[in-house]
């Protein structure tokens, strides 16, 4: 598939399977094109070339999505705003306080949005984005502004919705925590897929020991600057 926006084209020709049952790790230099194929692949935005094919088409929800920067109307406690996306996919209470409960925030539940810190606010956005179990869930840097215990354990939940039958797709930094979690990564580099396999696939391809060494080798650039594309202007 292709995205440009205006005449600048983002991504080029990426081709990825998500298989049922299976984590892919998004990684990629800023500005490769990470959170634009995920926008692309979760509807939210138009592909200007190319088709996405989906298997299952029977559900009440086909897709959940954890943007980059969730946000949740204040005024609502975290049981309320997850038990009302619960209601929109056919879900019923239990079922929000179970998915908070998964992600952490038991003890957070019946505080208001507005009095979470950053990182229950990605926890939230995590369990709406689940709710409803869509059987393709992509997650915009799920770890992202977590503590390191706290990291792990969505990485471990993510491991649970793959073993529970789910395409999992995220992107993510954390190239440690993906090379002992992911079961295949995507390098996205300038708005191409570099390389993608299993993480020992990943490696072996360049020779590498670690999948950080890969990934240096795989994408171009220089370290400490940020290659953007299109004119701002
Ligand atoms: N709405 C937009 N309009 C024009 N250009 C955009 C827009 N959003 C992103 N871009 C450009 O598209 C390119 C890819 O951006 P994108 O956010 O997809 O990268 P990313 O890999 O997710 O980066 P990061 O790791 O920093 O989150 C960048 O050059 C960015 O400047």
């Amino acid at each position: 598939m292709d995205h440009a926006y205006g005449d600048v084209n983002v991504l080029q020709s990426v081709s990825l399977t998500l298989p049922s049952g299976t984590v892919t790790a998004l990684v990629g230099p800023n500005g490769s094109g990470k959170t634009t194929l995920l926008r692309v692949i979760a509807g939210l935005l138009d592909q200007t070339g190319g088709t996405i094919r989906h298997r299952n088409h029977d559900v009440v929800r086909s897709i959940g999505y954890l943007p980059q920067q969730p946000a949740f109307r204040p005024g609502f406690t975290a049981r309320e705003t997850l038990s009302f996306y619960a209601a929109l996919v056919g879900a019923d209470e239990d079922a929000a306080t179970k998915h908070l409960e998964r992600v952490g925030l038991k003890e957070a539940a019946d505080r208001p949005v507005e009095e979470l810190s950053g990182g229950m606010i990605r926890l939230l956005g995590i369990a709406q984005a689940t709710i409803g179990n869509p059987p393709v869930v992509v997650l915009d840097e799920p770890g992202s502004g977590l503590d390191p215990g706290m990291r792990v354990h969505v990485f471990d939940v993510v491991g649970e919705l793959a073993a529970n039958g789910a395409a999992v797709l995220l992107s993510s930094h954390d190239l440690e925590l993906v090379e002992r979690s992911a079961d295949r990564v995507a390098v996205l580099d300038r708005g191409r897929i570099a390389s993608e396999g299993a993480p020992t696939e990943i490696r072996d391809c360049v020779d590498a020991d670690t999948l950080l060494q890969a990934y240096e080798a795989t994408v171009t650039g220089e370290t400490g600057t940020v290659r953007v594309r299109g004119d701002s202007s």
